[in-house]
């Protein structure tokens, strides 16, 4: 089976700097999630946004589904995958339920209305991401966590296999950063969705994300199962910190303790 996304030799960068994205490799098998980290500016963002096609590398190759990225069509793009970002642009003033509606617009010609079988599946979105009570109400009318969740619905809305999500919780509660993961969780085992997510919080990382890849400089530094990752090596290393790992129920816990050094960390060096 190919995997869902295979990334080849990507550079990326922007003119009069070196590049930000250098010899940049992965694959995602189908089904799997993983995990992007690693210190600011290190290029997680730009990475995701080459795989989402908001990018265009300079040179290298994406293939999704064994597809070449850069020739398909945006409506077959948008049936395989869609991309939840940190914050989303758009107007508020509109209701979740038409808000998820937006999200069949791949599967529609351009004379078809979202009716029927579209609508069921605006219905299914809802519920998978449990915003079927709130369907009616403005966005404007919703806490952070629930607009988050309303846009999600959107991209469930679209039938992805494949999810890519940039720091989706960074605005959200404890309690809502959890919500969102476990749902994402839900939608990755039972959906059998393909998830590939950019997230800051290590500890998260580690207890949902089957895989995770570290990067630095615009390239991977480190990758494996959370237990091969979390090295004091890798601390140190990749984010210029000391740290102690313990174990909670099998998962790998890190607790910072002290810069490496008590130098300032250069995040890009
Ligand atoms: N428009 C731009 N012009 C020049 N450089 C840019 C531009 N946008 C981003 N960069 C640089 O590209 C590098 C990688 O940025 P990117 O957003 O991919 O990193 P990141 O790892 O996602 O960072 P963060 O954790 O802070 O979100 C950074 O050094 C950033 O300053």
């Amino acid at each position: 089976m190919n995997p869902a996304i295979a990334a080849d030799q990507l550079k990326y960068g922007y003119e009069r700097s070196a590049p930000i994205v250098n010899g940049f490799n992965l694959k995602v098998a189908a089904g799997e999630w993983l995990g992007i980290v690693g210190p600011n500016g290190s290029g997680k963002s730009t990475v995701l946004r080459m795989l989402a096609r908001l990018a265009t590398p300079q040179s290298g190759k994406i293939e999704l589904e064994g597809r070449d990225l850069a020739s398909m069509d945006n409506k077959s793009v948008a049936r395989t995958m869609t991309m939840l970002a940190q914050t989303q642009e758009g107007a508020l003033d509109i209701t979740v339920r038409d808000l998820v509606r937006r999200g069949r617009n791949p599967h529609l010609k351009w004379y078809e209305e979202c009716r029927g079988p579209h609508e069921e599946v605006v219905d299914w979105a809802l519920q998978v991401t449990s915003m079927t009570r709130l369907q009616h109400r403005s966005l404007l009318e919703l806490s952070g966590g629930e607009r988050q969740r309303s846009w999600l619905a959107m991209c469930m809305a679209q039938t992805p296999r494949v999810l890519l999500l940039d720091e989706p919780t960074t605005y959200l509660d404890i309690a809502h950063q959890l919500e969102l993961m476990e749902l994402i969780r839900s939608l990755n085992q039972d959906q059998g969705i393909t998830v590939v997510m950019v997230l800051h919080d290590l500890n998260q990382a580690a207890r949902f994300c089957d895989r995770i890849v570290a990067m630095k400089s615009g390239a991977i530094v480190r990758q494996g199962t959370p237990g091969e990752v979390f090295r004091v090596e890798f601390f140190r290393e990749v984010f210029g910190i000391e740290a102690k790992v313990y174990y909670d129920d099998g998962v790998p816990v890190y607790l910072p303790s002290g810069i490496v050094n008590k130098q300032p960390h250069e995040a890009t060096a």
